[in-house]
């Protein structure tokens, strides 16, 4: 797979700082060049942020994170780097300016991404030694979650980067789309552009204030469209006629006079002062930086439904999630040999903020979770992973017994043990320990049952030799171990 070695990112703000998060979280060693004076401790706010979030988002084991260095000049940042994301305020002067010095102080094969939001790649590289390996990168904002890069070449970009550029970027969890033409704003930001436009109208306009407008959205059709676009929403609005009876219905509705679209409001104070006016009173209460933090737990939220969709295929931004973390996980070190004199340690978590209830501590099903993934591992442990699966075995759950013995508070590390208790295999009985790492205590033990199964015949069967090899040493090794306190319990209740 064709990987980023090392980054660079010419400009550190909102975007670049949230590019260098996505690389850096990614393992990638990135060197940043931004000449403001809170250069650092901006971005370090922001790949706070991004840590957080990612601790949300995953379970799945990211690499080491990449080394984060900060440059005194362009040219010492883009010094080795292979790829190199420009995103320098958005004035094609400035930015052109910027992208020549890069080429001039680059490895020529380097690829180099514009961040712009809409100014054409052909204007940008016009001034290059090397265009063909320039094109813009337009990412979107939270550039460390969202994973989409409109990825577009200029009349002098080489198609070969475009797809390079593509490649690599799937690694990194982003998903690049390639756009046969170059048009300015592109495709997001053209649509994004005509729904401002209108959105601005409306304020100017009374009809609603910047609170009641954004409600409009969240509450309907902003849900619509992070998981099926435009096209296939309106298809299933054409009910079962579809599209074609869609066209024929609403089409009419575009000749009329619903939308302002070709004209443009006038930024003039008075509008700027309301608009800006009625922000603070939506959102003035709480600061940037917390807003982020409540914007990327709702995003983590919503990617983890979408990996879940489409009957547990994952669908949209859920099943690139999906695909990410399976690219983690083959990535990730082969666990060590256990040691089977002694339960054996399966996973990590840290207690989110997502996962503390109004009770203030951890809720019910997240220990459940860490039962679940623990399973998880001892599959991956055994053998048991996705072409394993994919070939027709797999071990379902049949039966769980989870007691919580503690609290668990947010930030709270915990960790999961295990005891295998005797079975052959096809049963596979197992017993968890959920551990706080501060003091080792037990938080909660999970006893749980699974059986292997032919998912093409839908019965259980023997596992495959492979896998008993792995299981039947750590069984036996764990025979002689003392039967887990708590094990065979049943509900209790004082009488
Ligand atoms: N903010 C957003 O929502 C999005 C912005 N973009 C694009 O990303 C680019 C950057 O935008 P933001 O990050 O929002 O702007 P920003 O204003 O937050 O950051 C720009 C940064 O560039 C630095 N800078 C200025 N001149 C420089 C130079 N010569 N060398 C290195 N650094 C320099 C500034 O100090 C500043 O930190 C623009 O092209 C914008 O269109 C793309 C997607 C979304
Ligand atoms: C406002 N903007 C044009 C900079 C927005 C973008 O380019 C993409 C985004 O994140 O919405």
């Amino acid at each position: 797979m064709s990987k980023i070695q090392k980054a660079a990112c010419i400009g550190g703000g909102v975007i670049g700082g949230a590019w260098a998060a996505r690389f850096v979280l990614a393992g990638i060693d990135t060197t940043i060049f931004d000449p403001h004076p809170e250069a650092e401790r901006i971005i370090g706010e922001v790949m706070a942020n991004a840590e957080r979030a990612y601790e949300m988002l995953t379970m799945a084991p990211l690499p080491p994170k990449g080394k984060l260095t900060y440059a005194a000049s362009l040219e010492e940042a883009v010094a080795g780097a292979d790829w190199i994301q420009e995103s320098v305020p958005e004035r094609v002067d400035l930015k052109r300016g910027v992208i020549t010095q890069i080429d001039a102080a680059a490895d020529p094969q380097a690829l180099i991404g514009s961040s712009t939001s809409g100014i054409l790649p052909t204007d940008l590289q016009r001034d290059m030694k090397h265009p063909e390996r320039m094109f813009v990168a337009h990412p979107y904002n939270p550039v460390y979650l969202l994973p989409l890069a409109e990825l577009v070449g200029g009349e002098k970009t080489s198609r070969a980067v475009l797809e390079d550029a593509k490649a690599k970027l799937a690694p990194i969890g982003m998903k690049g789309v390639i756009l046969n033409k170059e048009i300015e704003g592109f495709v997001g930001d053209r649509l994004l552009e005509a729904l401002w436009r209108e959105a601005l109208w409306l304020i100017n306009d009374d009809i609603c204030d910047t609170e009641t407008l954004d409600d409009v959205i969240r509450y309907s059709f902003g849900m619509r469209w992070a998981q099926m676009g435009l096209f296939e929403t309106y298809r299933i609005a054409g009910g079962e006629a579809g599209m074609r009876h869609f066209l024929a219905q609403f089409g009419p509705c575009l000749a009329w006079p619903w939308t302002k679209l070709t004209d443009v409001v006038d930024l003039n104070d008075e509008l700027v002062d309301k608009i800006a006016g009625q922000s603070d009173a939506q959102s003035g209460a709480r600061g940037i930086r917390d807003l982020e933090r409540i914007r990327d737990q709702n995003l983590v939220g919503i990617m983890q439904a979408l990996k879940a969709g489409d009957a547990g295929r994952g669908w949209g931004a859920g099943k690139l999630l999906s695909e990410f973390e399976q690219h983690l996980w083959s990535a990730a070190p082969a666990p060590a040999a256990a040691d089977v004199t002694k339960p054996i340690k399966l996973a990590d978590f840290r207690v989110h903020p997502s996962w503390v209830d109004y009770n203030g501590h951890m809720t019910e099903y997240r220990y459940s979770q860490c039962f679940a993934d623990s399973s998880d591992a001892l599959l991956r442990l055994i053998g048991v992973d996705m072409d394993y699966v994919s070939a027709g075995h797999s071990y379902y759950t049949v039966e769980n017994h989870v007691r919580l013995l503690d609290e668990c508070k947010l930030g709270d590390a915990l960790y999961v043990e295990l005891q295998l208790l005797p079975s052959d295999g096809k049963k596979l009985h197992s017993f968890f320990w959920l551990r706080r790492a501060a003091d080792n205590a037990v938080v909660a033990t999970c006893e749980h049952l699974m059986l292997h199964v032919s998912t093409a015949e839908g019965k259980t069967v023997p596992p495959l030799p492979e896998i008993l090899a792995k299981l039947e040493p750590l069984i036996a090794g764990h025979a002689s171990l003392p039967v887990p306190g708590g094990a065979g319990r049943h509900v209790g209740q004082k009488r």
